[in-house]
């Protein structure tokens, strides 16, 4: 139990509790689909200090269902449009500050993530409603926080199909930037967008094995043999539809600077975003492994020799983070260009 100083709104958020490391970036985070169902704690003491503005957001609002800081600090930035405090109170999202938040990311280590609750409540009524909430791994939140009908945006000769799971607006606008036209369609719905020149499978939030459904679609998707990318929960995906096998990490990959090692295409080392609770164990199928994490060893990427498939565990897009990857985007629209012969 941690005891903390009750900020943002009024009410009991239930979800499974995570830590990033990140230093900057808290509206991104904050408003990134992939943290649905999840309790976020940072282990930067100060958050808020440069408030919140629009052009931050990686969606249309607060989508982790409860914040952790040990200091929500008032702003000070010339486009800040409101407080870390008010912001949370004016999205319905509570929030704890206060708590020793590197002592929270100790015991999460150690133990492994698990699910919490938090809120302006008794120590029993908290533990009644994490005891009726579903676990983290069995809830579906991909549904919650896809779009409902096809979207297009852009008006580029190539158009490539976005299979959307809760995509960040950075990994939308970074694709645009290269000059597609982009077919968002809903998750449960990918064929869609089958007939564009290329596909991509967002990030997105949950249990990747929950996602059956789609693996088995993208694996027909893969018989077309047209080009085909996956970040994050996508990469999940991809490699489940080539038939690779899922594991839960213990505490998961949160940050702005965790290393990955390109083992194919460059041979440097990125320091590169990471959101992810899951990964990925290729052994025995087609895929090839291009990149790893060097510190525990974590598949980051993969590939295929004959199929044009690409997949990066983290996030090229970064928002929040470093921009040392983006050439990643521009690999697969090249891909894309080269197959529909343009
Ligand atoms: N950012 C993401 O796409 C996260 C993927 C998945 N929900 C995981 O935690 O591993």
């Amino acid at each position: 139990m941690f005891i903390g100083r009750h900020i943002g709104a009024e009410r009991v958020a239930v979800g499974e509790v995570v830590f990033t490391t990140a230093v900057v970036g808290y509206p991104q985070a904050l408003t990134d689909p992939s943290y649905k169902g999840q309790i976020l704690a940072f282990t930067m003491p100060l958050i808020g200090n440069y408030g919140v503005s629009e052009d931050q957001m990686e969606s249309d609002g607060i989508k982790v269902e409860g914040v952790v800081v040990f200091e929500a600090t008032e702003p000070s930035h010339y486009k800040s449009a409101m407080s870390l405090e008010e912001w949370l109170a004016a999205s319905n999202v509570p929030g704890l500050a206060r708590v020793d938040t590197r002592a929270l990311a100790q015991l999460l280590r150690e133990h492994g993530v698990m699910m919490g609750a938090m809120g302006p409540a008794k120590p029993h009524e908290l533990a009644k409603a994490l005891r009726r909430s579903p676990k983290y791994e069995e809830a579906s939140y991909v549904d919650l926080v896809s779009v409902k009908e096809p979207v297009e945006l852009g008006d580029g000769k190539l158009c490539i199909g976005l299979v959307d799971c809760g995509v960040k607006r950075s990994i939308v606008r970074e694709l645009l930037k290269r000059g597609v036209r982009l077919r968002i369609v809903p998750c449960r719905r990918p064929e869609l967008a089958y007939d564009c020149d290329g596909l991509f499978v967002s990030n997105g939030p949950g249990n990747p094995k929950l996602l059956t459904f789609l693996a088995e679609e993208i694996r027909q998707y893969v018989e077309y043999r047209k080009p085909l990318m996956g970040i994050c929960l996508g990469h999940q995906v991809v490699a489940m539809a080539m038939g690779a096998e899922i594991y839960k990490l213990k505490f998961g990959h949160r940050a702005s600077n965790k290393p990955v090692r390109d083992l194919a295409f460059t041979g440097k080392t990125y320091i590169t975003t990471h959101n992810h609770g899951y990964a990925v164990d290729p052994r025995g199928t087609e895929l090839k492994v291009w990149a790893i994490q060097p510190d525990d060893g974590t598949v980051e990427g993969l590939y295929h020799e004959s199929l044009p498939i690409l997949t990066t565990q983290w996030h090229p897009e970064a928002s929040p983070g470093a921009n040392d990857t983006k050439w990643v985007f521009d690999k697969f629209v090249k891909l894309v260009e080269r197959h529909a012969g343009h």
